[in-house]
């Protein structure tokens, strides 16, 4: 009897321990899963870019979590998002499980979405939309968390197993939707970052950059230029008579030729030029990799364009021409000189080609040539 008593206590005591041990392993990995948490969610917040932000989601997210796929899906009404990534060289076409939806309905009809993460097995016509990778495995449940900020649904974070049992019905969905909102939070901020970043360097009646931009490029442009020892060329463009436009047909009529003007440019020049509205009627360009006689070519392009164009405004058709000043910086012919001076010499010598061309007769491409040319070379 005693004996059997002891073994009793015995055996609960081992029962016991090994309850313990399972609950100690459990708050251990809870534990782990927590920091691994807050240092996602520290690092997350750091990012200052919408770029970063879809990289480290997509990158780290997968590892740091254990999924076997993980996608992220966002609201794209207006088609802001692809052309902050565009301008940043972001290839967001081909980044695999990113997805940019045009309306919140396209998610929100195609799956029934409500403000609650979905959690389940996959189910191809509802999922698909979600985790459309071409040769991809597809996973066996999946979590489907929305992305919402002040009733605002931004998009969707998509979390993928290939086991069956990792995301069930009836699972707690504490974590997921933790995780969720302050993407959300950083999504939103991202997002506002990036267009107070836009608007404040674009020129509104134009839409393209303003002087402040071109600022701030023409030194990284001359860095680049000096780094591949390739030459940088600058065009200073001047709509002509343009204040008889303005008297002519009025003010409005103006905002026109000058909106129309600046996109018949930027249509001419390569993705990767820089286009700036200077001041009033005045432009400048900075074309990469081209050197002054390329600079010249494409001037006389411009304004041929230019000189065709047949700009309507309230049934009037309003003759436009344009004077283009053109300057170029070689870096193997070239002092050395901080870039600061080099891109104001590179802006007054197009200036003072532009003022040329004015007085030739307007309608014209002057080339004011090499700047800081080096006695040595
Ligand atoms: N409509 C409109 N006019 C502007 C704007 N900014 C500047 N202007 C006008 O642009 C005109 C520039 O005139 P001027 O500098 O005399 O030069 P111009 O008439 O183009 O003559 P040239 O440059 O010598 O060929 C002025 O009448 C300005 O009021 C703008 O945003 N919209």
């Amino acid at each position: 009897m005693g004996l059997s008593l002891e073994q009793d206590i015995t055996t609960d005591l081992r029962v016991l321990e090994s309850h313990l041990d399972g609950m100690l392993n459990r708050v251990q990995h809870n534990s782990l899963t927590l920091k691994r948490l807050q240092s996602f969610e520290m690092r997350l917040l750091g990012l200052s870019s919408l770029a970063e932000m879809i990289e480290f989601i997509l990158g780290e997210a997968k590892a740091l979590f254990d999924l076997d796929v993980i996608s992220l899906c966002l609201i794209d009404a207006k088609n802001e998002i692809a052309s902050y990534l565009e301008v940043d060289n972001y290839n967001y076409q081909d980044r695999e499980g990113l997805f940019l939806a045009s309306s919140e309905w396209q998610l929100r009809h195609s799956f029934g979405l409500s403000d609650q993460p979905f959690l389940g097995s996959y189910q191809t016509t509802a999922c698909e939309k979600f985790f459309s990778e071409s040769n991809q495995q597809k996973p066996a449940s999946v979590v489907i968390a929305p992305l919402i900020r002040r009733d605002k649904y931004l998009g969707s974070l998509n979390l993928g197993s290939y086991h069956n049992e990792r995301f069930m019905q009836g699972m707690a969905t504490d974590f997921v939707e933790h995780i969720a909102s302050v993407i959300s939070i950083c999504l939103e901020n991202n997002l506002n970052v990036e267009t107070m970043r836009r608007t404040s360097l674009v020129d509104p009646l134009t839409g393209v950059n303003n002087r402040r931009f071109l600022e701030q490029r023409i030194e990284e442009e001359l860095d680049r230029s000096q780094r591949n020892r390739e030459p940088l060329s600058c065009l200073f463009l001047d709509i002509d008579y343009f204040k008889r436009i303005n008297d002519g047909f009025g003010h409005q009529a103006g905002d026109h030729v000058l909106a129309v003007v600046a996109g018949v440019i930027k249509k001419v020049l390569r993705n990767n030029d820089v286009l700036a509205r200077y001041g009033g009627e005045e432009f400048v360009a900075l074309l990469s990799q081209s050197d002054a006689s390329t600079a010249s070519e494409i001037a006389e392009r411009i304004r041929l364009s230019i000189a065709k164009l047949q700009v309507e405004y309230a049934d009037q058709v309003i003759p436009v021409t344009i004077s283009i000043g053109v300057a170029t910086y070689q870096a193997s012919r070239s002092q050395k000189k901080p870039v600061t001076e080099i891109a104001l010499q590179l802006i007054q010598t197009a200036d003072a080609a532009l003022y040329e061309a004015k007085r030739k007769g307007r309608n014209r491409v002057e080339n004011g040539g090499l700047v800081l040319v080096s006695e040595s070379v």
